[in-house]
């Protein structure tokens, strides 16, 4: 989590944009202004996918450029490109690398988790593939952490304890999610008087130890919803060397008075995530016309999430001061 945390040192925000693209979040006048340009590219049969995954792109390069000197990373969410196949693929792992190039923190969403020869697998989007045995490993998706669910227990998460370890990365941990149905699981009580989350986020404290870096904290995050402010803040006392994920900020209700509980006594300790509230944030108020061409577009979308991140920033600021 080192290098995580002197990002979010170096930018004095602990925040992360979400770069979660939906028809509803990238402007049709964008995907109509592109499709000429797709068009020539490649042939009809895969208009409707490659038309979508070219604007999610160029909607996200938009975006990164414009929020690569406020935040300290990015969050893409590979359900949102996975539904076009292929091109969203190409897509996903294309804004995961230009993320990188422009200095950010890439944590990619791709809450993975299943028995351990299936994680290990899945555990090469950290540690890349080798071509040959024994030779490099070719790093793909272009992440620096991904997000893991526990739920398979110790097997579907050591081998991406292990690939972080091994290739300065790190992972983070479904411990108390975001949801409004996640009580149904998470707050179950145990024989021993614990919830479910509470014996979870115990089980992730333990398998992250080994990997205790410079700051104090594991490699192995936990997730932690900023709609659950009260457990977040006794997960915080709990979890001492687990740094935090906090999505659910700004679309789904949470607050910077609610997470500000999450950050430990030195103001580290967690990054929060919004994806909507940012992305989507040139819907309040702006009428993107069909006669403006791509680059205003752009430039429209890309100024409101700019200004969506500073605001974000300034608010946790002043909840951690
Ligand atoms: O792991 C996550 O990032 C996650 C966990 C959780 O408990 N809640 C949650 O919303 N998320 C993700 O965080 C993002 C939230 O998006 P917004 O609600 O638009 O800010 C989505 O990509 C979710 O998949």
């Amino acid at each position: 989590m080192d290098r995580l945390i002197d990002a979010i040192e170096a930018a004095d925000n602990p925040s992360v944009v979400g770069l979660d693209p939906t028809p509803h979040v990238v402007p049709d006048c964008l995907v109509t202004a592109l499709e000429p340009e797709v068009a020539r590219e490649v042939d009809a049969s895969e208009l409707p996918t490659e038309r979508l995954a070219v604007a999610y792109m160029e909607f996200n390069r938009a975006i990164i450029d414009a929020i690569a000197d406020v935040v300290p990373a990015v969050k893409p969410q590979i359900a949102m490109y996975e539904a076009l196949g292929p091109a969203g693929l190409d897509a996903y792992a294309m804004t995961c690398g230009y993320a990188r190039s422009r200095g950010l923190y890439v944590i990619g969403d791709v809450k993975r988790g299943d028995i351990g020869s299936t994680a290990q697998a899945y555990a090469a989007h950290l540690s890349g593939l080798p071509v040959s045995p024994g030779g490099d490993a070719i790093d793909v998706w272009h992440e620096d952490a991904v997000t893991v669910n526990p739920y398979l227990g110790s097997d579907g998460i050591i081998p991406f304890v292990t690939a972080a370890r091994d290739h300065d990365k790190d992972a983070f941990a479904l411990v108390r999610t975001s949801n409004p149905s996640s009580d149904d699981v998470q707050e179950c009580l145990l024989q021993d008087g614990h919830r479910l989350y509470e014996h979870v986020a115990d089980l992730v404290s333990d398998w992250g130890s080994d990997t205790i870096g410079d700051h104090g904290y594991s490699r192995l995050g936990a997730v932690v919803g900023a709609t659950h402010s009260d457990e977040g803040a006794r997960l915080r006392r709990r979890m001492p060397h687990t740094f935090f994920l906090v999505p659910g900020y700004g679309a789904q209700g949470g607050t910077a008075h609610d997470i500000a509980p999450m950050f430990d006594d030195r103001g580290s300790g967690a990054i929060v995530n919004s994806s909507r509230g940012i992305i989507g944030a040139w819907r309040h108020g702006q009428t993107l016309d069909p006669s403006m061409g791509v680059e205003e577009i752009l430039a429209v979308v890309s100024r409101c999430a700019r200004e969506a991140a500073i605001s974000m920033r300034d608010e946790i600021r002043a909840a951690l001061a």
